[in-house]
């Protein structure tokens, strides 16, 4: 798609379904990897960034057939190789390659990753925590040589809490001699989603989705079957469409827990959040309250729903604090959305929001993925037709969201 237009002022009604979680299927799909026999993966979100890991499965020799939202992925016949460029640059999520090859053949060449430009984002966490379990780390040609003559266990300290990270070890780690253990781990449920994998292949894991994971390697993994977890992001970004057109939405297909973070800071703007077993209604009619809002690791508010949020607060009455704890400059929809009638500034890792702006159709663009969706929410709620650009970035983790809309009755094409 080239780029989206949407004429906005539409309430959206009725029922959505969530998808897989994008940040689970592309560490499940490197993990399968590991395996020496066939992984079923189901629930697999209909994504560029999934796309991209399909194609770099095939590139290392694995077989794949896929029937609609699931992957057979037969990794029985694969052989190593260097993958310096290309195809690793256009997602984030192409580092899982070196856990994942590291832990299967002891060795992995791989160019550092793309994805969102959000600010710096260091991999050295990644690299300490290989270095510990007996790999030689070098630096060649802008990318990353690993080496490990026997990978084994270690107890590893993360000075930083990352999802990445500890996901990437938990895959190296999978394979190796004796017991690994990661403290100040990341708690992300996608993390979990992983070491439910990583354990039906048969690893032992225990703590995932505490600070703590103890992972008992072991030299033979085989494959599984495995169904993925509810992309919480997508849930939560359809939530706040929801509210910022004062609609009534049906969001199903999640897990509520996973949303609280996002349902509590909705409800403190006085959106009507119901929930049930497996969705949230929301319900976004009258006037909100401008809110503080601090990004943090989960459980606490998502700095991937950051954005979005932003674009909601400017209907909101008052002041309203945005600080990003996770990215020094994840701000680059902040302009866009003031040429679209916002009044925003920017003060170091702090948005401040003057609410209660009405938003005006306007041309902008997607710099990153969720910048995009920042701008559908501000698209949706504008007077006359927004046109958004840099589309490919939202492709990376909305599965159809045209149609998805369309079905809530937002009118964009
Ligand atoms: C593919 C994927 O799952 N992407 C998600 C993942 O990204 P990603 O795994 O890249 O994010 P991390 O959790 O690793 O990063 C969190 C923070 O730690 C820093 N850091 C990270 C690793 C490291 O070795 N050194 C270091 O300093 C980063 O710069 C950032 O400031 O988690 C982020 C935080 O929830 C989300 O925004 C991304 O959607
Ligand atoms: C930052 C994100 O993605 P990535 O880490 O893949 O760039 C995101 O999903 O919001």
């Amino acid at each position: 798609m080239e780029k989206l237009m949407i004429k906005g002022g539409r309430p959206l009604h009725g029922e959505v379904n969530v998808s897989g979680a994008k940040n689970s299927a592309v560490a499940l799909l490197p993990a399968t990897l590991l395996g020496e026999s066939q992984t079923v993966i189901e629930n697999l979100p209909g994504i560029s960034d999934v796309g991209i890991y399909e194609e770099i499965l095939r590139d290392f020799g694995a077989k794949v057939n896929r029937d609609v939202d699931t992957l057979t992925i037969d990794t029985s016949q694969l052989s190593n190789r260097p993958m310096p460029n290309g195809k690793v640059k256009k997602l984030r999520a192409s580092y899982y390659l070196m856990g994942a090859l590291l832990g299967r053949f002891g060795e992995a060449s791989i160019g550092l990753p793309g994805g969102c430009n959000l600010g710096p984002r260091p991999i050295d966490q990644h690299i300490k925590g290989f270095e510990a379990l007996g790999t030689k780390v070098t630096h060649r040609h802008g990318g990353i040589h690993l080496h490990a003559k026997r990978l084994k266990g270690a107890r590893i300290y993360l000075d930083v809490v990352s999802v990445g990270a500890t996901i990437n070890i938990m895959l190296a780690a999978s394979r190796a001699e004796g017991r690994t253990i990661i403290e100040n781990a990341a708690k992300e449920p996608e993390i979990i989603d992983v070491a439910t994998l990583l354990t039906a292949m048969g690893a032992q894991i225990h703590g995932a989705g505490t600070d703590v994971i103890r992972i008992r390697g072991n030299p033979q993994l085989m494959g599984c079957r495995h169904s993925i977890i509810p992309d919480r992001i997508e849930a939560g970004t359809y939530m706040i469409a929801a509210a910022a057109t004062g609609g009534e939405v049906t969001v199903t297909n999640l897990i509520p827990k996973h949303m609280e973070p996002v349902t509590a800071k909705l409800r403190e703007m006085g959106v009507t959040v119901d929930e049930s077993d497996e969705a949230l209604r929301v319900r976004g009619i009258g006037e909100y309250q401008g809110i503080d809002v601090k990004t943090l690791p989960y459980p606490g508010f998502p700095t991937d729903l950051q954005q979005p949020l932003t674009a909601l607060l400017t209907r909101a009455k008052g002041t309203s604090l945005v600080t990003d704890n996770i990215y020094s400059s994840r701000f680059k929809h902040v302009d866009e959305l003031c040429q679209m009638g916002a009044q925003i500034r920017v003060e170091g890792r702090t948005a401040i929001v003057e609410g209660g702006t009405s938003l005006h159709g306007s041309k902008v663009r997607a710099t990153d993925l969720r910048a995009g969706a920042a701008l559908v929410v501000a698209g949706l709620m504008a007077q006359d037709v927004t046109e958004i650009t840099g589309v490919e970035h939202i492709e990376r983790g909305y599965e159809n969201l045209e149609e998805k809309l369309k079905l809530l009755g937002a009118e964009l094409w």
